[in-house]
Formats: structure tokens, C-alpha cells, sequence
């Protein structure tokens, strides 16, 4: 019989990974960061039923590299929440997968040590030992589902999830958003399309049934009963904003057409910043004001943010690496942070009590 180097063709090797439920006995759900995610879903799904008249941000660095810098800043992020509670619900950026317009350094589940070793097996208990440092702060937190799998290892602590502009309209995506426990934001499309985003929430809303991994690590069907929880995020596109009036009243008429209900998060920062960090506060202040002159579909917000503004290149030699900088996209700094949410909490304070009234 004739061998044929016929499978596999391009993969060098399989490495098995601890499964799922190995790595939750490893590092199990405490009360504290139990609680933590169970009231911060709580509360974004009554900001999303118009329950809660508060304004959502997901705040915090574009990517997590550094646990000590990434943990100091969940300690400031938790002191300024105290101080801004009564009008925004803050929902810290614990983003570990980033998805790349080409290529580049993938996020710290596929390469924790930044050096092209890709120990995802090490990335992902490391992903979850931070999760839950994060949320027994009593913070909520927010990550991107980039990888179908992953959720199976850190979806318990987590509170809201994006599906980023790069996977809106990948059918695997909006299945595995089916059957997420958070409420979820699909991103408009990289050149700006929200078409693709309203579609992905109309078909994440139903039942799927699709392959995956159990708990116990095995191949299996998934059989999910749909999320009502899907939304918009608008983060521009194809050069162009699109936080503006104009922006939001179309894709409130978009969402109204698809029979869904009028619930849009700006992100602050991608396109509708040019990528440039400066001007985050300006599109920030800007949805404020929306908000200010009565717009009711306004529920959320995001913001890149770091310890430090701007953003550095991974260097060869990492202890050459600015302290609390994102290797990603460029962040506003804490001070700018503190002050993009003092600002809001002023205006937000005076508008919100109306705000029900819809
Ligand atoms: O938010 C992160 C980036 O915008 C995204 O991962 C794409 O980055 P890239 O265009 O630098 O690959
Ligand atoms: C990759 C991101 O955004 P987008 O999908 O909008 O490019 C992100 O928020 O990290």
C-alpha cells in the first residue's frame, strides 16, 4: 500500500493542551470574582434593556502584555469606578488575542514571552490567573473572542464581549456568540460597513449548532439557544468616523429597519480616532454631548487606555520596555483617562435622570 504524505501537509506538530476544565481546577472561580462578573453582566444587561439609565465604558489597554502593569492599572481603574458609579459602569479591557491586519505579535495567550516562542499553554493560564486577580478587585471585564476555543477557558470571567471588525461576518464567530454567556458587541467592518454587524446580531440572536470543545476538551456539537444580547459598536472604518449624529441616527434607522433594538456602543478609538490616541477624549466628548441633546440608543462606550499614552514597539531586549505602554495601538494615558470619565460623570450626572423616560 502506497503512503501518502496527504494530512497535514502544511503542520509542523500538535502539542496537547490541558483541558478546559483542568485549567478551572488549576485556577478556580472564587466568590469574589464570581460575584464580580455576575453583577457586571446584571448590569449590562439592564443598561441594555433600558433599566439602567448609565452610560457603559469598556476602558484599558489595547493589549495586556504586562500582568504587573495591566493589575496597577485595574487597581486605579477600580478607585476611579467608586468615584463615577452613579453614571457609567466601568468594564475594564482585558484584551489577551489581537487580531492582526496582516501579521505581528498575536496577544499574550499565543506568545506571553513576546519573543516568537508561542507557549500558548503557558498564555492561557496565565490569561486566567490575571481574569481573576482583575475581577476579585470587584472589577468587570471585557475581551475580544478572537478564538472559538478560548472561551471554553476563560469565559467565566467575563462580562462583555466584542467580536472585533475583522470577524463580524465570519459565521463561526456569530455561532460561538450564540451561545456566550455575556452580552456581545460586533464591531463594524474595517471599511466601515455596519450591514455586516446587524446581520451577525440578528444571526447570533438564534439557536446554532456547530463544533466545538467541551469543558472535558472533547470535540463535540455545540448546541446553543441564541443570544439577545448582541449590539452594535461603532469604530469607524475605511478612513472615516462614524460617532457622529449623522453616523449614530443611521445606524439607529439600520437597527430599526432589522426589527433590533436601538443599542450602539462608540468605541472611541480604531478608525473613529485615526488611531491617533489624542483624539479619543474628543470623540468621547462628543458622544457625551449626543447623549446631552437627548439621543436615548447611546449605551456604551470604549476606550483604549493605558498607565502610559501612546504606544512603543516590542523591543529584542524586553527590559528595555516602557512600563504600562501598549505594544498594540496607542492608549490614552491615566491622566487622560481620569479625566475623559470626571468630565462625562459632570455632564452625565445632570442628563441621566431623564434618560429612562424613552
Ligand atoms: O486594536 C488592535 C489593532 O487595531 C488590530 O489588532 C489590528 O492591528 P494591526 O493593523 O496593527 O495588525
Ligand atoms: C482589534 C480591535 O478593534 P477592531 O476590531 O475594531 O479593529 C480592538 O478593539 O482591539
Amino acid at each position: 500500500m502506497t503512503t501518502f504524505h496527504i494530512e497535514n501537509v502544511n503542520v509542523t506538530s500538535f502539542e496537547t493542551m490541558p483541558t478546559p476544565e483542568s485549567l478551572h481546577a488549576q485556577l478556580p472561580l472564587t466568590d469574589a470574582a464570581g460575584n464580580a462578573v455576575m453583577q457586571g453582566r446584571e448590569a449590562l444587561r439592564n443598561i441594555l434593556d433600558r433599566k439602567d439609565p448609565r452610560l457603559f465604558v469598556v476602558v484599558g489597554p489595547c493589549s495586556i502584555h504586562d500582568p504587573v502593569a495591566g493589575l496597577d492599572y485595574a487597581r486605579r481603574l477600580k478607585k476611579l469606578q467608586e468615584e463615577v458609579k452613579d453614571t457609567m459602569l466601568l468594564v475594564m479591557r482585558v484584551y489577551f488575542e489581537k487580531p492582526r491586519t496582516t501579521t505581528g505579535w498575536k496577544g499574550y495567550i499565543n506568545d506571553p514571552d513576546m519573543d516568537d516562542s508561542f507557549h500558548i499553554e503557558r498564555g492561557m493560564a496565565n490569561a486566567r490567573k490575571f481574569l481573576l486577580d482583575v475581577c476579585e478587585l470587584g472589577l468587570p471585564t471585557a475581551t475580544e473572542a478572537l478564538d472559538p476555543i478560548s472561551p471554553q477557558y476563560l469565559g467565566d470571567l467575563i462580562a462583555w464581549t466584542a467580536i472585533g471588525a475583522r470577524t463580524t461576518e465570519s459565521q463561526t464567530h456569530r455561532e460561538m456568540s450564540s451561545g456566550l454567556s455575556t452580552p456581545v458587541g460586533f464591531k463594524n467592518g474595517t471599511d466601515g460597513d455596519i450591514g455586516i454587524a446587524i446581520n451577525a446580531i440578528l444571526s447570533a440572536s438564534h439557536p446554532h449548532s456547530f463544533l466545538g470543545i467541551s469543558g472535558q476538551g472533547k470535540v463535540s456539537i455545540v448546541r446553543t439557544s441564541g443570544n439577545r444580547y448582541g449590539h452594535v459598536v461603532l469604530r469607524g472604518g475605511d478612513g472615516r468616523p462614524n460617532y457622529d449624529t449623522v453616523s449614530v441616527a443611521m445606524a439607529e434607522q439600520a437597527l430599526q429597519k432589522a426589527k433590533l433594538p436601538a443599542s450602539i456602543v462608540v468605541d472611541c478609538s480604531h478608525a473613529n480616532s485615526f488611531k491617533n490616541p489624542d483624539l479619543q477624549p474628543l470623540v468621547m466628548a462628543d458622544v457625551v454631548n449626543q447623549i446631552r441633546s437627548g439621543n436615548k440608543s447611546l449605551v456604551g462606550v470604549m476606550i483604549e487606555s493605558n498607565i502610559v499614552g501612546g504606544k512603543q514597539s516590542i523591543p529584542e531586549d524586553l527590559s528595555k520596555l516602557v512600563y504600562g505602554c501598549s505594544v498594540t495601538d496607542g492608549c490614552v494615558g491615566w491622566d487622560t483617562t481620569e479625566k475623559m470619565l470626571r468630565d462625562a460623570d459632570a455632564v452625565l450626572r445632570d442628563v441621566l435622570p431623564g434618560r429612562l423616560a424613552r
